[in-house]
């Protein structure tokens, strides 16, 4: 369980991009992060494992405040949180399997990833992963030769590698295709559900995080305006978070998303016929 009390940060810069946000994700809930650019979505899933340093508040994990580790104990317990990112940050002149492998390093012997010679039960839970997210027959590709959806997969099975209790995810879809998106949102739901992990996925697609989300927090100006289920996310809901200008903007950018896409698909049916 992932437990957040008053979180701040006050950039150096002056900007306030969260205040006092207190939050509670429990074992096993997967909670879409949403709300307008600059509202402070990056900044929040980086203070967690303090990529961003908090100026306040509490980030606890199990009964240990992340805020208060000194940098070697920090170290350490960044291996408790998997990331997933928006452009997968693989390293691409490596094979899979050793994108994969690599989220062990924060438990193997610096000697020991320096040569990659990983233990044999990490390598056969590596496969295991890569089995569970659809890629064992592409282990031994290079990162590069796979698809935007594929590369995806290689991030999370490495962020599943470090065995973490808490998953961030920080826009995964947003260079990907609706149905990959479609695709790759259900594979997250589905492990979150297996492993009985919590997750905060920073998402900019409200229809993508109302379809899989158990729960949608939106934030505005670094602070939380809505927290509820997606049924819950109304009209109104979507105002208070987005205000009122940017949400129809919002609305008519997905009208006209769902008008080409169903033009391109017309176009494709007629060629094929
Ligand atoms: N390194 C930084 N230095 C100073 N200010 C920053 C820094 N990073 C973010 N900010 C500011 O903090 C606020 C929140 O930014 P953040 O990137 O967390 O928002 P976001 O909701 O993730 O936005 P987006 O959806 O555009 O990625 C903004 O006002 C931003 O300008």
């Amino acid at each position: 369980m992932l437990i957040l009390e008053g979180l701040s940060k006050t950039y150096k810069t002056g900007d306030a991009a969260l205040r006092d946000v207190s939050l509670t994700v429990p074992k096993g809930q997967i909670m879409g992060l949403i709300g307008p650019s600059g509202a402070g979505k990056s900044t929040l899933i980086r203070c967690i494992n303090r990529l961003v340093e908090p100026t306040g508040g509490k980030v606890l994990l199990g009964d240990m405040d992340l805020v208060r580790l000194g940098k070697a104990d920090l170290r350490r317990q960044r291996r408790r949180i998997g990331m997933i990112f928006q452009e997968y940050a693989l390293v691409e002149r490596l094979t899979v399997m050793e994108n994969v492998l690599s989220g062990r390093l924060g438990y193997v012997p610096f000697w020991r990833s320096f040569l990659r010679k990983y233990p044999p039960a990490d390598i056969q839970r590596a496969y295991q992963l890569l089995d569970r997210v659809g890629l064992i027959e592409h282990a031994d590709k290079r990162a590069d030769a796979l698809s935007g959806g594929q590369r995806q997969r290689v991030g999370i099975a490495r962020a599943l590698a470090q065995d973490p209790e808490l998953l961030l995810v920080d826009e995964p879809t947003a260079s990907l295709d609706p149905k990959t998106s479609r695709q790759i949102m259900r594979l997250l739901t589905e492990i979150c559900a297996e492993r009985d992990l919590p997750a905060i996925v920073n998402i900019h697609d409200v229809p993508l995080a109302q379809q899989f989300m158990q729960r949608i927090v939106g934030l505005r100006a670094g602070r939380v305006v809505f927290d509820g289920t997606p049924d819950q996310l109304t009209h109104d809901a979507l105002t208070a978070i987005y205000g009122e200008e940017d949400w129809n903007e919002m609305r008519r950018g997905d009208e006209e998303q769902t008008r080409a896409e169903l033009d391109a698909r017309d176009r494709m049916a007629a060629l094929a016929r």
